[in-house]
C-alpha cells in the first residue's frame, strides 16, 4: 500500500468532526463507537467463558490469556477514546500498518488536530475498526475472529430470514416477467431499490436493535417498496438503467457493504445482472477484516451462501435453494468475482485512489459500471466533508469525477452529516418533515455519475 498523502480538500471545506458538538460526528465517537467497543468486549467476555466450557486446559489456558489480553487492549481503546487522547499507531505485522501512521503523524498537519474528536471523523472511525483488527492481528489464536460475528452479524442475519424468504419469492416474481426490454428495466428497478433500502440494516447504526424484529422495518415486497420510493431523495433511476441496459455483457463491480439482509438483496442483483444478460461478470468487492461492524468479509459471503441453502433448505423453500446453490456455481464458473484490496480498508477517501491504489483504480476502470454500496462509500466519495446540501455531486466527488472513468452510482440511505446534489428548498422541506432526515436511514439516494 502506497504512502501517500491525504489528498487536499478544496479551500473553505471542512472535513466533519467530532469536535462539532451539534454534529452527528460527535455523538457517533462520544456514544455510539464506545458501545461497539463495549460490544466487542463482552463478546470475547463470552467466548472466555465458552472456552473454559469447550477446550482443554492447556489450548485454554493460551486462548485464555491472549483473549484477557484483547479485553484489557479494547478497553484502553475506549477510555482514550472517551478521554478524546491523541490516536496512536497502528502496531502489527500488517501490509497497511506503515500507510496508517504515516496518516497518523500527518494528522495535525494536515487538519489541525490529531485526538480523537479533533482528527476528521473519517479518520478516527475507520481507525477505531483498524485498532480493534491490530488488537487480533497480534495473537496466535484470535486472528482470524470476526468480534462482530456472534453477537451482531449472525443474530441479525437469522432476524431477516423472514424478509429473505419473502424477497426472494417477489424477485423471482419478476425475474419471471422480464423477457422483453421493458420487463428487464422493471426488473432491474426493483432489483436496484432493494438493494438500496437493504443498506438500512447497517449494524453500525443499530447497535441497540433487536435482532429479531428486523423485519419489521425492512423492504421486502413490492407493497413496501413503493411505500419507500418516496424518500429517495435524489433518484437518478432512470439515468442509471438506461446505463446498465446498454452494457450488453461487459463487467459490473458492486462495491459491497454490509452483510446479513443487504447482502442478499446485493447477491439477487449481482445474479439477476448475470441471467439478464446485462453484464458476463460481476465483481464483488469484499473488506478484508471486520470493519464497521456488518460489513461483508470473503467469509462472511461464504457464510452467507451456506446460511441461506440451509434456511431455505428448513423451511422448504425450494427457490431459495436453488438461489443460493446459483450462487455458490457463479462464484465457481468465475462469473462473479470476489476481490479483496487494503483500500477499502483505509481512511482515504476516494479522492486519494489513484494515487494510493493504482492497481485498483486500472482494475476499476476496466468496468462497465460501478455501484457503490452504503453510507460510508458514500461519505468516501465525497470525502465525509461539510457541503452544503446543494452542491452539485459531480463538485463533490472532486477528482473522482476524472480518475475513475466508469459510470457509477452510489445507493445510500442517510445516515451520517453529509449530503450533496439536493434541490434548492428541499434541504428545509426535509427538516420540516424530519429533524433526523440525514441521519436516519429512513431517505435513501440513488445518485449516479457518468451515466
Ligand atoms: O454500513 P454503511 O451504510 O456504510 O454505514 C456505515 C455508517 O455507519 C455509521 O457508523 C452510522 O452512523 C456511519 O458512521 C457510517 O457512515
Ligand atoms: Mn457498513
Amino acid at each position: 500500500m502506497a504512502q501517500d498523502k491525504q489528498h487536499p480538500l478544496p479551500d473553505g471545506i471542512l472535513p466533519l468532526r467530532g469536535s462539532v458538538t451539534t454534529s452527528f460526528a460527535y455523538t457517533t465517537i462520544k456514544d455510539r463507537m464506545p458501545v461497539i467497543l463495549t460490544k466487542a468486549i463482552d463478546t470475547l467476555t463470552r467466548h472466555l467463558h465458552d472456552l473454559h466450557l469447550d477446550e482443554g486446559p492447556a489450548a485454554q489456558s493460551a486462548k485464555t490469556a491472549e483473549a484477557k489480553e484483547c479485553i484489557s487492549t479494547l478497553s484502553k481503546l475506549k477510555y482514550e477514546m472517551i478521554r478524546d487522547r491523541r490516536v496512536t499507531y497502528v502496531v502489527d505485522n500488517e501490509s497497511d500498518a506503515e500507510t496508517w501512521n504515516f496518516l497518523v503523524d500527518g494528522l495535525k498537519e494536515s487538519w489541525g488536530g490529531d485526538t480523537w474528536f479533533s482528527a476528521p471523523w473519517l479518520f478516527v472511525e475507520c481507525l477505531m475498526y483498524r485498532k480493534i483488527q491490530e488488537v487480533f492481528n497480534k495473537t496466535e489464536n484470535w486472528k482470524n475472529f470476526d468480534v462482530f460475528a456472534p453477537q451482531q452479524k449472525e443474530p441479525a442475519f437469522n432476524g431477516s430470514v423472514k424478509s429473505m424468504i419473502e424477497l426472494s419469492k417477489h424477485l423471482a416474481n419478476v425475474e419471471s416477467k422480464m423477457l422483453e426490454r421493458e420487463g428487464r428495466s422493471l426488473a432491474l428497478r426493483e432489483f436496484i431499490q432493494f438493494s438500496l433500502w437493504g443498506n438500512q440494516t447497517d449494524l453500525s447504526l443499530l447497535i441497540n436493535v433487536n435482532h429479531a424484529d428486523m423485519h419489521k422495518s425492512q423492504a421486502s415486497s413490492a407493497q413496501n417498496l413503493s411505500e419507500f420510493e418516496k424518500n429517495i431523495i435524489v433518484n437518478d433511476m432512470d439515468a442509471v438503467l438506461e446505463k446498465l441496459l446498454n452494457i450488453d455483457g461487459g463487467r459490473i463491480d458492486i462495491v459491497l457493504d454490509n452483510a446479513g439482509f443487504e447482502l442478499v438483496a446485493d447477491l439477487c442483483l449481482a445474479d439477476f445482472l448475470i441471467s439478464s444478460g446485462i453484464a458476463k461478470t460481476v465483481m464483488l468487492h469484499a473488506k478484508k477484516f471486520p470493519w464497521f461492524v456488518s460489513d461483508t468479509t470473503p467469509r462472511d459471503l461464504e457464510w452467507t451462501f451456506a446460511a441461506v441453502e440451509k434456511k431455505a433448505v428448513e423451511v422448504g423453500d425450494e427457490g431459495l435453494k436453488a438461489r443460493a446453490a446459483r450462487w455458490t456455481g457463479l462464484v465457481k464458473e468465475g462469473k462473479w468475482i470476489v476481490k479483496v484490496d487494503d483500500f477499502w480498508t483505509t481512511p482515504y477517501s476516494f479522492w486519494n485512489l489513484p494515487t494510493a491504489a493504482p492497481e485498483l483504480r486500472s482494475s476499476l476502470n476496466e468496468s462497465s459500471f460501478v455501484i457503490y454500496k452504503g453510507d460510508l462509500n458514500y461519505r468516501k466519495l465525497v470525502y465525509d466533508a461539510e457541503w452544503s446540501t446543494t452542491t452539485p455531486f459531480a463538485t463533490a466527488i472532486g477528482p473522482v469525477a476524472e480518475t475513475i472513468k466508469a459510470p457509477f452510482v452510489a445507493l445510500r440511505t442517510c445516515k451520517s452529516d453529509v449530503a450533496v446534489g439536493l434541490k434548492e428548498g428541499q434541504e428545509g422541506d426535509l427538516k420540516g418533515r424530519d429533524s433526523d432526515w440525514m441521519v436516519s436511514g429512513k431517505y435513501g439516494m440513488v445518485q449516479s455519475f457518468g451515466c
